[in-house]
């Protein structure tokens, strides 16, 4: 595809300086980087590793966090607006980040009925554009096949999954396609296959594509129609791949590699083997970075036969000719708070994600199985390690024991496998809103409410089996008010297990801090200290304890109104289920105060996780 000079770049980009603070100070990550690029053409940024290729995709993606960002973006000729430039650049990230158990249709069709306005679009007009895409990207054989994951969940090949992750982003027809190492982890030949297409697609949609890549191959690079590259974030080179060599050779440095890639990387690869190495590398990549500027300068390419073999021999003994650095455009980015603006109603974002999420959910075999058989082992053992309590002193153990054991598993079981689902999905769901493909509020809802039928349902046929199988007192008031004290806590439970999953980075750091959290929050139960006579400093600890509320709701439900047998050698006898609830501290609250302080706090939990989520997910970008 050849740029035609009248036609207005879609993206050009003058004077990209950032700098970033490390320990030793501040750090130039990019020097004075300027570019543009045309309709329809596919652009590779290329150099050896951290030499500022993926910085430099983010920038001009509008996508970099933190440091301080200078220089000058524009797109078709304007100032970029956030609303607009987001809408029509597509990124594609160097993982794919999707939903595993999803076919390759479904999450096509689901990018596309977020992403695309039913306004505009009909229903059968995003399906259309579906199919197209997967007809581009030659996915229609794999259409019903799981999308799968690179680490073992079985799926569809490794080039077709990345040929997925730039379909969920190609539905929405944008002007602008990045891609960060679209072929790492591919093997050569899918690699190739990967850039041909994005090629066709760039000549077939004058799609502008803009691509990282380490080290492609030369059928590769021969469909790049230009290069730009990059070493100790200088710009070496940005134009047409043939003249790359012919610049190169012209400064006294002739290609002997076959793959004019290697030439490339082997030329600007500073030598790490000692620190002399190291500083004639750097003298040498700047003295390109000169040579380019200059090249630039005079419009036209040196003069082979002036330069060769004094420019390489400069090079190699002296420093840099010009500070390429003190003339930055004082154009210094603001952060912004980049709110992608909703393409459908909030009501119809709740429907595509009900759908996908519960989906998700009973895909997930491991957590159907979990949930549903927990309970059931829990019933099984509770029911018949406290079998038909009857009335003697020895039940009152036994009830108190029954009743903490019943508690206690609406808690870990409960918070542990939700934690774990909702942090798996955490990238994939902020990558879905960076994109802007929904609100988080409609993505909060639907998330908890696919929770509840699966939690729920086996936990009140636990309730009930355990409830007939130990004989709690048969009275059908005292059956349901227990249940609703079971349905109570978890719900705080599944509150709960939001807010560590917002608040805790890893996976691994949550399983460490939730066991410790539960079995410290389990000591203000009413079980294992009196309730009354904790002390007093740490006693506020169990009104904020989902343990206390329901133990001392199912206690008193299940106490209240039953006499006990005294034998005439027992020790300590209680004639009364009250002496009992008495003697632990937990007759303080009514029952039913205990069921809503319960609802109050997965309330406050659900709120505290929405916010945090809220903020995680609110991008703050720097923004030129
Ligand atoms: N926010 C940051 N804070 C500190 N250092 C940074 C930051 N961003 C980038 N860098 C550093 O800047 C250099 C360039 O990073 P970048 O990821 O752009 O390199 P790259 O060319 O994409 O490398 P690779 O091919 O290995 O991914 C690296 O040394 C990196 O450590």
């Amino acid at each position: 595809m050849k740029a035609s000079s009248e036609t207005t770049p879609i993206l050009s980009w003058s004077n990209i300086t950032y700098d970033v603070k490390s320990k030793q100070g501040v750090r130039r990550i990019l020097h004075n980087i300027s570019g543009e690029i045309y309709p329809g053409e596919l652009v590779a940024i290329m150099g050896s590793s951290g030499a500022g290729k993926t910085t430099l995709l983010n920038i001009l993606s509008g996508r970099v966090q933190g440091g301080r960002l200078y220089g000058d973006i524009k797109f078709n000729g304007k100032k970029r607006v956030p609303h607009t430039f987001k809408r029509l650049l597509a990124y594609v990230e160097q993982d794919d980040l999707m939903f595993t158990q999803m076919t390759v249709k479904e999450t096509l069709a689901v990018s596309a009925q977020l992403r695309l306005s039913d306004e505009k679009y009909t229903k059968e007009e995003k399906t259309e554009r579906v199919e197209s895409v997967m007809r581009q990207l030659r996915l229609t054989h794999v259409a019903d096949s799981r999308v799968g994951s690179s680490s073992g969940e079985r799926g569809v090949s490794g080039g077709e999954r990345k040929r997925v992750s730039i379909g969920i982003e190609l539905v929405t027809d944008p002007a602008i396609l990045v891609l960060d190492e679209p072929s790492s982890g591919l093997d050569s030949s899918s690699a190739e296959m990967e850039v041909g297409l994005t090629k066709e697609m760039a000549v077939q949609r004058r799609l502008c594509t803009l691509m990282t890549i380490h080290q492609p191959s030369a059928e590769m690079v021969a469909k790049f129609d230009k290069v730009i590259i990059l070493a100790q974030g200088k710009l070496m080179y940005m134009g047409r791949v043939g003249e790359a060599v012919s610049h190169f050779e012209g400064l006294g440095f002739p290609s002997t590699h076959a793959n004019p890639a290697n030439f490339f990387i082997d030329l600007t690869t500073i030598d790490f083997s000692s620190s002399k190495a190291m500083h004639r590398s750097e003298v040498h990549v700047q003295a390109l970075a000169d040579a380019f500027i200059k090249h630039k300068e005079s419009g036209m390419a040196i003069d082979s036969g002036n330069s060769t073999g004094s420019f390489a021999s400069e090079v190699k003994t002296s420093c840099s000719r010009q500070d390429i650095d003190i003339d930055i455009t004082k154009e210094v980015a603001a952060m912004t708070l980049y709110e992608p603006a909703p393409m459908n109603s909030w009501i119809s974002e709740l429907a595509i994600l009900l759908k996908r999420e519960w989906a998700l959910s009973v895909r997930n075999r491991s957590l159907v199985y979990g949930m549903a058989c927990e309970p059931l082992v829990m019933m099984i053992f509770l029911g018949f390690v406290f079998f038909q309590l009857d009335n003697n002193q020895a039940s009152v153990q036994n009830r108190i024991g029954a009743l903490f054991s019943l508690t206690v598993s609406c808690t870990f079981p409960v918070i542990i496998p939700a934690m774990t689902v909702i942090m798996t999905a955490r990238d994939v769901v902020l990558r879905e809103r960076s994109g802007g493909a929904y609100r988080m509020s409609s993505y909060f809802f639907a998330k908890t409410l696919c929770f509840y039928p699966l939690v729920y349902l086996p936990y009140i046929v636990m309730y009930a089996g355990s409830y007939f199988i130990a004989h709690f007192q048969y009275n059908a008031a005292k059956f349901f008010i227990g249940l609703a004290n079971m349905l109570a806590i978890l719900f705080a439970s599944m509150g709960f297990s939001f807010v560590v999953s917002m608040l805790v980075r890893s996976l691994e750091a949550a399983h460490i801090i939730t066991p410790v959290a539960l079995a410290v929050l389990m000591l203000f139960a009413g079980n294992m200290s009196n309730a009354k006579a904790v002390t007093p400093v740490l006693r506020w600890i169990k009104y904020v304890c989902i343990y206390f509320y329901a133990y001392s709701g199912f206690v008193q439900n299940e106490f209240t109104g039953l006499e006990f047998e005294c034998e005439p050698t027992a020790a300590i006898c209680y004639h009364t289920g009250e002496d009992v609830v008495r003697t632990y501290g937990l007759d303080e609250l009514p029952i039913w105060l205990c069921i809503v302080l319960n609802l109050v706090l997965g309330i406050a939990f659900y709120a505290i996780a929405y916010c945090l989520l809220r903020w995680m997910a609110k991008p703050r970008y720097l923004w030129l």
